[in-house]
């Protein structure tokens, strides 16, 4: 990648009661979709919420677009580049959609009042809410309270998205929308997506990074992290005792991940069976995902 990166960070550390959270974490993040893949408790939200600058590091530094969050005119320019979705987004129940997410944008200083407005019809239309623009938020389902979430985090056109887990909950015809929302908004723009949907990475980012216990396991492309499993999917008639991980699939045969025995059948592997790979070695309840 030759462009320069919007997101440098170094050395990023959370604790919370001398436990990290997020432990000696460096990456950089450049234009298009990066996928933040990990487990439960692997620090996706505390990495997401330092990069909003809602949650300051106990160590370590970050950079957006050169400018430094450390200071206060740094974090001021940061927010200004930034659209943050978070894990569970507040809403006044009482605001229509439309009120609500003008309300947004007027909070990222969008002070014209007729240009702000086109632009919450424009964030609205994208994600398919037009047609209830006027309804109070507490009168829509959770599907589409998370898609006016998705307008409020994309008004003002920012260059840094931080999207926390915006396709849980999402029927698949949703989920499906969100993507090419979320596909749209990675060009020309950088977009950091945490979730535990594999399929979404596979599908949507251009870079994917693997954490567990608040570490970097993987950073690499989609294609980078489905090679680590090359050569090690198998089928088997029986659960295979050696595998790291093993179901019986909807075939009747068994789809096995791990270090296959001689002469196995070998199967094209996927994300997600890359993914487990990179667990591996983890304490099991942070491998079981
Ligand atoms: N405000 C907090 N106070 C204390 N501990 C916290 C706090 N926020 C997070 N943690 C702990 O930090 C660790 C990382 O949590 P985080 O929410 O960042 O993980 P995550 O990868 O987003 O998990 P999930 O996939 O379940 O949302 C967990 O052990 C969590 O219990």
């Amino acid at each position: 990648m030759t462009t320069a990166p919007t997101v440098s960070a170094s050395g990023l550390t959370v604790r919370y009661g001398g436990r990290p959270a997020l432990d000696d974490v460096s990456l950089c993040l450049h234009e298009g979709v990066t996928g933040l893949l990990g487990p439960n408790g692997a620090g996706k939200t505390t990495l997401l919420r330092v990069l909003a600058t809602a949650v300051p590091a106990d160590r370590g530094s970050f950079t957006v677009l050169g400018h430094d969050p450390g200071t206060a005119a740094g974090r001021q320019e940061v927010r200004r580049l930034l659209g943050y979705l978070p894990q569970t987004p507040g809403f006044h129940p009482d605001f229509t959609a439309f009120a609500f997410v003008d309300y947004v944008a007027i909070l990222k200083e969008l002070t014209d009042r007729a240009g702000r407005h086109r632009e919450v019809r424009r964030v609205l239309e994208a994600v398919g809410l037009s047609d209830v623009r006027a309804r109070r938020i507490k009168r829509l389902s959770g599907g589409m309270r998370q898609r006016v979430a998705l307008a409020a985090a994309l008004v003002g056109d920012p260059r840094l998205l931080l999207l926390d887990e915006p396709t849980v909950g999402l029927d698949p015809e949703q989920r499906m929308r969100f993507r090419e929302v979320i596909a749209e908004a990675g060009e020309g723009r950088t977009v950091l997506l945490s979730t535990h949907q594999t399929e979404d990475v596979a599908m949507l980012c251009h870079r994917v990074i693997v954490t567990a216990h608040g570490r970097l396991r993987f950073e690499g492309t989609p294609a980078e992290l489905t090679a680590r499993a090359a050569g090690r999917v198998w089928s088997s008639t029986e659960r295979d005792p050696g595998a790291r991980a093993g179901w019986r699939t909807g075939m009747g045969t068994f789809r096995n991940v791990g270090d296959p025995p001689k002469g196995a059948e070998l199967l094209e592997p996927t994300l997600e069976d890359g993914y487990l790979l990179v667990l591996d070695g983890e304490p099991a309840e942070v491998a079981s995902v």
